[in-house]
């Protein structure tokens, strides 16, 4: 295990710390080894509405990803009756982050269950906190990760005209997620960034420039095969 852990650990209250290292033991989780497979994880971080969804749709069809969107695991979680429902379903409301291991739980068993060995997860790390713990606890770090830079006042507008009917389009939350986005996330992909892991994709241009950028589609993959 990475010296990491320790940092992170000083994030968590203690019984979460418990909790995670009693899930490690039971996953048997080693460097990059998740549930006895090897698997290459991509980080799509952007704000909300900026096309991660979009692309990542892209990216499975051409380059044979599983994709991972941890908000829409968390409202499948939502949908799904479980115990923790209600609560996740008030802070999409509200356009908080869920606790970590939450998420975190959600996203290893569907990395667990997925019959592939390389993921791209879309929306997640949110927070340094989701961040420090999905890689020093779950001990995989990301291959790298995208970073979809986009105008707040163009994610508005699409925001405002996705309708899917989710419960976090409306003017309020979209909001308040702009804002948790700058204060929470933006220092994760900085953290990144700092690391030399980070390709920023200018995703403003209308979603086929994006993913074509000039034919240089492999960005989104890296040559990973
Ligand atoms: N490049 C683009 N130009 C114009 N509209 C786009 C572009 N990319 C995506 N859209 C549209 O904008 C809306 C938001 O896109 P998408 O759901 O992919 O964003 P997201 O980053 O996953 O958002 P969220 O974080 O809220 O899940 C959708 O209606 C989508 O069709
Ligand atoms: O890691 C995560 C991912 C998402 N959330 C919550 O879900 C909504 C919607 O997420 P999308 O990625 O935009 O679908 C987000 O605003 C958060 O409230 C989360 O808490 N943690
Ligand atoms: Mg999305």
């Amino acid at each position: 295990m990475r010296g990491g852990l320790v940092a992170s650990a000083r994030l968590l209250p203690r019984p979460l710390v418990r909790w995670f290292l009693q899930r490690r033991a039971q996953l048997d989780i080693n460097e990059n080894m998740l549930g006895g497979k090897k698997v290459k994880i991509i980080f799509v971080l952007g704000g909300p509405g900026s096309g991660k969804g979009t692309q990542c749709s892209n990216i499975v069809e051409h380059f044979g990803f599983i994709h991972l969107s941890a908000g829409e695991l968390l409202r499948a979680e939502i949908n799904s009756g479980s115990e923790n429902g209600t609560m996740i379903d008030t802070i999409i409301k509200e356009g908080k982050i869920v606790p970590s291991e939450i998420t975190i739980k959600l996203l290893q068993e569907a990395i667990i269950k997925g019959g592939n060995d390389k993921y791209i997860i879309d929306g997640f790390p949110r927070n340094e906190e989701n961040r420090a713990v999905f890689e020093s606890v779950i001990n995989i770090s990301p291959e790298f990760v995208l970073f979809f830079d986009c105008s707040e006042e163009e994610m508005e507008r699409r925001l405002l005209g996705r309708n899917q009917g989710r419960s976090d389009d409306n003017i309020e939350t979209i909001r308040k997620r702009f804002k948790v986005f700058v204060e929470s996330s933006l220092p994760v992909i900085e953290y990144y960034e700092s690391k030399g892991m980070v390709k920023k994709i200018d995703a403003t241009k209308p979603a086929p420039e994006v993913f074509e950028d000039d034919g240089k589609r492999m960005k989104f993959t890296n040559g990973i095969t």
